[in-house]
């Protein structure tokens, strides 16, 4: 039973949590990794919400864009001061969701933390790491990632930034030669961070050698003022995230040391010699960490956004189930279920993969750290596809919430603008989704043709070694995964023959995958679900604890399995893997499921355990009272100030008093 239920809530919530089945704390500390870290996160929460500093003088969204920023650069920045006074580090607090619902549209520092610094310790060999560390410990140096440019984000190899190697001085000279290698985007460039982390082109001796990384002092330690042969600025208002802080930087002949260019993997020694990595892509490897953070980030996003959904569904009431009945609360229609459950089984899906990708990543890269790289291929796609397929889910699943609230979840104080702006970026920035997609095929693609002359795959990709043959009628979730593979199988397979098809006609083979791209997506997509899929049955079958947790986690991952075997039937169809008959089936299963998830939807989005403040939504609230919230908060309106506002004295009575002229 929970271990809330004596806090008070209206009635709906109260009926709702004493239908709870399962031990709602053991929910969440599965859902934290454990007891101890469900009480680290506790009290690192007890921490953040007694501190008055993060109280908002008015609602953000009443602010100048100015304001905001700087409301929350100050909040940022009294973190930083605050985890020193209480001896915390920093990353453990933003690690835990203690800190959620702080920043309310974006984070100056964001990058800085999750960018920046993994890209020095991932980058720079052991001296550099020192100097720089100790000096980013010290608060004297806050970075961002400096990659995108105006012309270019996606193709890296397209970047027009250079760095010239001078070996008389031992510097390299930085350029931006035109108006599109203007840098773009990164996070804290406009006016907060001192020092940014470029990719730029590295030319020694009139010899291009592609994207390196340098560390580059922009701003004045002492002044902040932009240094000679910097120009620097803020990008403007965007479609959300409005305190990111992003920016421009130019780069007029602006030289830094030679040891300023990040180590780790290439050099350019002092005679100019270029000691090349020991793989060419080791440069992106920044990327490669933050996709997989992405994956987390997102799972968490679309918590906040069911929590939100499925309380108001509760308390919410509207029309007739039965004529003549009281009108029901929303939650019991099935189509209602339909838009939320499947939404909440999808949280638990991320959940697993993310825990499986962020291992993936520490035991490919300790390979790698060893000098062996064979892994990086299947590491990339991995990070590739669960970037993407996150990303895209849980910004569909965010509007999805939305929409199931009606016309209340388009207020902000719904919190579903900010949460939607959150995850719909996160499909562009760090790789945009279909170019990642594209990515994740041109291996499955590599991989398959491997397997076709003979060689055997391993990990992610092993089951396109052979034509899979799922048991006909199996429709256990083994069975179910069978029938996934035969389907990847036969997209696969297809898509491969349609390229070579194309190319015999005497296309080229650039041409033809591009002409072949939307089944390429389709693939990629497939993979990849099939992968989060085969991670969430495995979880759920490792998964200890007591009887009733492990039901709800079968009954959630049966919901995700049939869901998504109902949305893509006709692969299945089409691949023979299953009948009309099994479909049918599994659909019917499925909204059984709704129904038996439903009693226990509320209780499973407590054990998210957000409290109001983090869910920041007049809707979401745990103790239901929805229609005063919502009420309270449009008495902030600037325009409730007045009863008849100056805008009415200036436009409206001159209009009012000319009043209309003919009767046109
Ligand atoms: C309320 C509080 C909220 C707080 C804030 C919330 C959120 C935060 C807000 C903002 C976001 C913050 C940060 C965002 C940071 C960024 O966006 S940084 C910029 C990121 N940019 C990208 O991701 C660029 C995408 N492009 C690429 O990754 C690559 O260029 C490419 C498209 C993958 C292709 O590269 P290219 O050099 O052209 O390679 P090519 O196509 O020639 O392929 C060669 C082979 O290399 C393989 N490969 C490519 N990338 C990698 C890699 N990373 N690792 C390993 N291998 C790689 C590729 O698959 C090819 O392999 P083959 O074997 O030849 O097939
Ligand atoms: C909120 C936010 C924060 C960001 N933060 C940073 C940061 O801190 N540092 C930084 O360096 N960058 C940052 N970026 C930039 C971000 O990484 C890029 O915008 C992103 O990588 C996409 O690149 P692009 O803008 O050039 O899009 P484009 O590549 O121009 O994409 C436009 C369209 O073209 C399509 N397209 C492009 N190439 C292909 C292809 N090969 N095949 C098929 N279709 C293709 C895309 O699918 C898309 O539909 C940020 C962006 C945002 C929105």
């Amino acid at each position: 039973m929970s271990s809330h239920e004596t806090r008070p809530c209206v009635p709906d919530l109260k009926k709702e949590r004493l239908k709870c089945d399962f031990n709602v704390e053991e929910l969440t500390n599965l859902i934290d990794g454990g007891k101890e870290k469900t009480a680290l996160r506790r009290k690192l929460r007890s921490v953040i919400s007694s501190e008055s500093a993060y109280i908002d003088p008015i609602p953000p969204e009443y602010m100048s864009h100015e304001d905001q920023f700087s409301n929350e650069l100050r909040k940022t920045c009294h973190t930083a001061m605050l985890m020193n006074k209480q001896n915390i580090d920093i990353k453990t607090l933003q690690l835990s969701k203690a800190y959620i619902g702080v920043l309310k549209d974006g984070d100056p520092l964001w990058v800085h933390y999750h960018v920046f610094i993994p890209s020095i310790t991932g980058q720079s060999d052991p001296e550099q790491q020192k100097i720089w560390m100790e000096k980013i410990r010290t608060w004297k140096i806050f970075g961002t990632y400096a990659q995108t440019e105006l012309g270019h984000g996606t193709f890296l190899r397209g970047l027009e930034t250079t760095a010239t190697y001078d070996r008389e001085t031992r510097e390299f000279i930085l350029n931006s030669p035109t108006i599109t290698a203007t840098k773009w985007w990164p996070g804290g460039l406009g006016h907060t961070v001192n020092f940014a982390a470029v990719m730029a082109q590295l030319y020694v001796g009139g010899k291009c050698y592609g994207p390196h990384m340098f560390m580059v002092q922009l701003r004045d330690e002492n002044t902040h003022e932009s240094l000679p042969g910097v120009t620097l600025g803020e990008i403007g208002p965007r479609f959300g995230l409005n305190t990111n802080g992003n920016g421009f930087l130019r780069f007029d002949h602006y030289r830094i040391p030679r040891r300023n260019m990040l180590m780790k993997h290439a050099q350019v020694l002092e005679d100019g010699t270029y000691v090349k990595p020991s793989h060419s892509k080791l440069s992106y490897g920044t990327m490669v960490r933050v996709r997989v953070g992405i994956v987390r980030d997102t799972c968490i996003q679309l918590q906040q956004a069911v929590t939100i959904a499925t309380r108001y569904s509760a308390v919410r009431h509207q029309s007739e189930l039965i004529p003549g009945e009281p009108e029901p609360q929303i939650l019991d229609y099935q189509t209602q279920q339909f838009k939320i459950l499947p939404q909440i089984s999808s949280v638990f899906a991320l959940f697993f993969a993310a825990n499986s990708v962020i291992d993936a990543y520490y035991s490919v890269t300790a390979q790698m750290d060893l000098g062996d790289m064979s892994l990086l291929p299947e590491l990339h796609a991995l990070s590739s596809g669960l970037k993407a397929l996150s990303a895209s889910d849980a910004s569909r699943g965010v509007e999805i919430c939305r929409l199931s609230c009606g016309g209340h979840g388009y207020l902000a104080s719904s919190n579903f603008p900010r949460l939607y702006t959150q995850t719909t970026c996160a499909i562009t920035y760090e790789g945009e989704n279909t170019v990642l997609w594209l990515q994740v095929a041109r291996y499955i693609i590599k991989s398959y043709r491997s397997a076709q002359n003979g060689n055997n795959l391993k990990h992610s990709v092993s089951y396109l070694s052979k034509q899979p043959r799922p048991v006909r009628g199996d429709l256990s979730n083994n069975g179910l995964l069978e029938a996934f593979k035969a389907a990847v199988f036969k997209l696969v397979s297809d898509t491969e023959g349609r390229i070579q098809r194309v190319c015999a006609k005497g296309q080229n083979y650039h041409m033809a995958w591009n002409q072949c791209s939307l089944q390429l997506l389709k693939c990629a997509e497939a993979h990849t679900r099939f992968y989060v899929c085969e991670q969430f049955v495995r979880k759920v079958e490792m998964a200890k604890g007591t009887e009733n947790v492990k039901k709800i986690l079968k009954n959630l991952c049966r919901l995700y399995l049939t869901h998504h075997v109902s949305v893509n039937s006709g692969d299945f169809l089409k691949s023979g893997s299953l009948s009309q008959n099994d479909i049918a089936v599994l659909e019917e299963e499925m909204c059984s499921l709704l129904e038996v998830l439903r009693p226990q939807a509320v209780s499973i989005v407590d054990a998210f355990d957000f409290d109001d403040g983090q869910l920041n939504s007049c809707l979401g609230c745990w103790d239901g009272d929805v229609y005063q919230r919502l009420y309270d908060e449009a008495l902030k309106s600037p325009l409730n100030k007045t009863d008849v506002p100056e805008a009415y004295y200036k436009y409206l009575r001159p209009l009012m008093q000319v009043g209309l002229k003919s009767s046109l």
